[in-house]
């Protein structure tokens, strides 16, 4: 079975794969120092409480953090017996090069973002990613990342205001019915709510301005559906789009020979 993660720079998901199907989506906080003992002990405990046969021979990782990759290259070798495929290494084939300026390294939850976008959706498409960043990720007709846009994660901005301003507190977003807030905690929630609709639109609707031919809007991450506006904003909104895109890249490489 496989183990796809994929690590943001808040969470890391761990994602179990049979052959046909995900068994399993298990999430934890993204944390370098986590060693590889560790991600077994609390890996396994879960797999056999979802009664899930923990008979693992394949990794794939794509990560935001490259400081976690040590642990769990561990993980892999001495758990699993495996060596892991690494997106954004160079001995992880992808079938597109993005095309960006030289030189510049491409968040590999992008890469694979654009991988899984374009084999479930096809190409000409925008995927907005809701981690800690907030994501627009470009995708070409024939699948290649081809650029984006990125902006301040939604609950990156909330903290920010929290810690900049002595009388701000610490609030959790929340979709207000109005926009007028008549208390601080209503305030701030108007302002990154309808600010990061705005943010959405605006940013999408000036992609597909300077994009050649018509374009979906496929979006991902937890905070996506609070931002669903009817069919305004996107699309589709696809839940597991980077573990189903991790899941791709691994079929790719081997049925190139490469794992
Ligand atoms: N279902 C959810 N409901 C509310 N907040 C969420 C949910 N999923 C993620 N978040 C929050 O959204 C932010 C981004 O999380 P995540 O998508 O895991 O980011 P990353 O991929 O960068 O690690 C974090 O602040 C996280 O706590
Ligand atoms: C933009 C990101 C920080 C998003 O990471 P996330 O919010 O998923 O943790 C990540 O994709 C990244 O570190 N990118 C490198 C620069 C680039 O993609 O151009
Ligand atoms: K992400």
């Amino acid at each position: 079975m496989l183990l796809a993660i994929d690590c943001g720079n808040t969470n890391t998901v761990f994602s179990i794969h049979d052959g046909e199907k995900f068994l399993c989506t298990l999430r934890t906080s993204t944390e370098h120092q986590r060693t590889a003992d560790q991600y077994y002990v609390w890996l396994s405990t879960l797999l056999e409480h979802h009664r899930i046969p923990l008979d693992i021979d394949a990794v794939i990782i794509s990560t935001t953090v490259p400081r976690v990759v040590f642990n769990l290259r561990v993980l892999a070798d001495r758990y699993f017996n495996c060596r892991p495929l690494v997106v954004g290494k160079p001995e992880c084939l992808l079938p597109r090069a993005p095309r960006v300026d030289e030189g510049t390294v491409v968040g590999p939850d992008r890469l694979v973002n654009a991988v899984g976008g374009f084999d479930r959706y096809g190409g000409n498409l925008i995927v907005v990613d809701f981690g800690t960043a907030t994501t627009f990720d470009v995708v070409a007709d024939d699948g290649a990342y081809v650029g984006g846009v990125i902006a301040p994660g939604v609950n990156l901005s909330l903290q920010a205001l929290h810690e900049a301003a002595a009388a701000l507190p610490h609030v959790d977003v929340t979709k207000p019915q109005k926009v007028i807030g008549t208390n601080t905690v209503a305030c701030m929630q108007a302002g990154v709510f309808w600010g990061y609709v705005g943010l959405v639109r605006e940013i999408t609707a000036r992609i597909k301005g300077e994009y050649d031919r018509p374009m979906k809007v496929i979006s991902t991450g937890g905070l996506a559906p609070l931002f669903a506006q009817g069919d305004t904003l996107y699309d589709e909104f696809d839940e597991f789009l980077t573990i189903h895109g991790l899941r791709i890249i691994y079929d790719y490489n081997r049925e190139q020979g490469n794992v």
